[in-house]
């Protein structure tokens, strides 16, 4: 037996992960999308401040320029030290630069003050632009989105280390900013002072900026690795300690099972990292090593100058000082453009969301449908899923009347849901056409389409609001207490209200302090409410009294009864006994239409329907099925 136990073994790097290049990103190509992530950071900082923007750019411009203008006036303070002459009158001399130097030691605290109180009213700003826009984009995404896995990983990865990458971004690029100021008037400095000094001092930096790439090129590889694994982790713990599945995980006693495949990723994911851990330490070593041949070779340089008499001593220990402060804003410069260039790969994730979440939103406008379709037709339909092997529905043809209860029979997974869904324009058939009134719906303005239908689910949503909510919520605009009444009293819902310690206004959640948690069958009469408050013109319930107790049920297909009398109804159910008195009864079977007819139409067939009528009936009976070829 295999010991993967929960999903399959797969390392593959999904779909949404995979750049334009491919995983294995050449350093070039990545540092050029460098800028577009710097782009992405502006453009949004720009849109929630530009004055905010504007006024970051200036006090780090203004610190790194201070402190260029501090080296200046420290190496003047050498060059009248280390001149020739008295010393009394050397340090008199001095004393105008070292003035100049506090100076500017005084005016650089500030402005540090300054860019932290401007960053930190601007970071914030940010992330919440940023954050807005995902879950903008998620909302408007369509419904058929949150069926592909790839796209709900992108939203999470773009959504979470993406938001949070571009937040970070934005503190790097201000470091960028000053170091890299002080860094030029320090390479500037040293040049001035010997034109050969400049060539090494880079050198050391060139080594430097190579390394710290390269290791963020083996981390994002090691990212992209283990992407998958991740996930795979992620869902072992959800599975392995998450209220949901707490209850079969005792009762199964799966528990010492579930923390070895825990273990079991965790201990692969660690491997891993310890060699990633190991490769980037030694890239670094050798950048190091190199820095540190740069170093030596502009102190060599130093040296050299100073004997041959091409630069004077005073001007060497500016020239020293000069090179101290560019390695040091150096380092802090290559830190940042480092963190910058992994960053940009998670924020280009978040890019990735936004436009493919753009691509998947939910159409907003397009022909209006009737508002209460005298006849929906559907026309050769099929629908695959996406990432599905094969259609769940299959040159579907079907013809429902305004005022029509039709019901849906058949197996498991042989697509009535999905029928409900792509009749009720909430998937777009895959191919053929669904029309109400001759609009088609894949033309259709889609807000104006769900306002029209009503949909009860077999499992409903379990909303944190409070009970009185949880049915309002089927049309908050609509405001009619009679209407919120009746449709409590007919799904049974009243029961529940009652039963709660703060009635209707009890909060629906256990994740809320006094909130409370319902049983299945409860949350299924809240649904129900919630369906028949709605009161559309079309009406899908799905399987709507599967957890219900037999008086309960009773009691709802009485209020369904009444309340459909108005309504073009879709009803899934397998309990037969149920539907004997719809209008008809269409029969699917590997997501195509059988049989469909009344039920004594389909009786007298003796075909499929026939056959699970009499299994179901004999149950009852308690004896054996009629023959289905008398
Ligand atoms: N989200 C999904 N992604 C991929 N395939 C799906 C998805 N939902 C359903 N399917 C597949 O589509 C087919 C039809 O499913 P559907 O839920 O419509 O069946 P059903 O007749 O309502 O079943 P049941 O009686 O069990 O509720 C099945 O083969 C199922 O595996």
């Amino acid at each position: 037996m295999s010991s993967v136990l929960i999903g399959v073994e797969n390392v593959a790097t999904p779909k949404w992960a995979r750049r334009r290049g491919g995983v294995s990103v050449s350093l070039g190509k990545a540092l050029r999308s460098l800028p577009a992530a710097v782009v992405a950071v502006g453009r949004l900082a720009w849109a929630t401040s530009p004055r905010l923007t504007v006024l970051a750019g200036a006090v780090h411009v203004a610190s790194g320029c201070v402190t260029a203008f501090g080296l200046l006036a420290t190496a003047d303070v050498f060059t009248a030290l280390l001149r020739d002459g008295p010393t009394p009158d050397r340090v008199v001399q001095a004393l105008p630069a070292l003035a100049v130097v506090v100076g500017s030691l005084v005016v650089r605290a500030l402005l540090d003050t300054a860019v932290a109180a401007v960053e930190s009213s601007l970071r914030p700003r940010v992330t919440r632009a940023a954050n807005d826009e995902v879950t903008a984009v998620l909302v408007r995404a369509e419904l058929l989105a949150f069926e592909d896995a790839d796209f709900r990983e992108l939203a999470r990865q773009g959504g979470r280390r993406g938001v949070r990458s571009l937040e970070s971004s934005l503190r790097y690029l201000a470091d960028l900013l000053s170091g890299g100021i002080s860094l030029v008037a320090a390479v500037v400095t040293v040049g001035l002072l010997h034109p050969w000094l400049a060539p090494a001092l880079l050198l050391a930096a060139l080594a430097n900026a190579w390394a710290a790439a390269r290791a963020s090129k083996l981390r994002y590889e090691h990212f992209l690795g283990s992407v998958t694994r991740n996930t795979r982790k992620g869902v072992v713990e959800e599975v392995a300690t998450d209220r949901d599945f707490a209850l079969e995980r005792h009762a199964l006693a799966l528990q010492e099972r579930l923390l070895a495949e825990h273990r079991r990723i965790a201990d692969s994911l660690v491997v891993d990292e310890v060699r990633v851990a190991h490769r980037t330490n030694l890239v670094r070593l050798v950048g190091r090593a190199l820095a540190g041949v740069g170093t030596g070779v502009a102190y060599l340089v130093l040296l050299l100058l100073l004997h041959t008499g091409e630069l004077e001593l005073a001007l060497a220990a500016t020239a020293v000082l000069a090179m101290r402060t560019g390695f040091s804003s150096l380092a802090g410069t290559t830190r940042a453009v480092n963190s910058l260039y992994e960053d940009s790969f998670y924020i280009d994730f978040y890019k990735k969301l936004l436009v493919e979440g753009a691509e998947r939103a939910q159409a907003r406008s397009g022909a209006r449908p009737p508002a209460d379709p005298g006849r929906i037709t559907l026309e050769d339909v099929s629908f695959t899923y996406p990432g599905g092997k094969k259609p769940a529905l299959r040159g579907v043809d079907l013809t429902v009347e305004r005022g029509e209860v039709v019901a849906l029979v058949g197996e498991n997974g042989s697509g009535k849901t999905t029928l409900g869904k792509v009749l009720t324009g909430l998937y777009p058939a895959t191919s053929g056409s669904v029309r109400w009134d001759g609009v088609d719906l894949a033309e259709a303005d889609p807000g104006l389409v769900h306002s029209s239908i009503a949909v009860i689910a077999q499992n409903p949503a379990q909303w944190p609001m409070t009970a009185r909510h949880n049915v309002l919520v089927g049309r908050l605009e609509r405001d009619d207490e009679d209407a919120y009444r009746d449709a409590v009293a007919r799904s049974g819902a009243d029961e529940v209200l009652a039963s709660l310690p703060g009635g209707p206004d009890t909060v629906l959640s256990r994740r809320f302090n006094d909130g409370q948690d319902l049983s299945g069958g409860q949350w299924q009469r809240m649904g129900i409410a919630r369906g028949m408050y709605r009161d559309a013109a079309v009406l899908v319930a799905d399987e709507p009294t599967a957890a219900l107790d037999a008086k309960a049920e009773a009691r709802v297909f009485e209020g369904l009864r009444e309340a459909t009398a108005r309504r073009t109804t879709i009803l899934v159910t397998h309990r037969l006994a149920n539907i004997r008195n719809a209008d008809r009864i269409v029969v699917l079977d590997e997501g195509r239409i059988v049989e469909q007819g009344t039920h004594a139409e389909l009786m007298s067939l003796r075909g499929h329907y026939f056959e699970l009528f009499e299994l179901q009936a004999a149950a009852y009976r308690g004896g054996l099925p009629a023959p289905a070829n008398e």
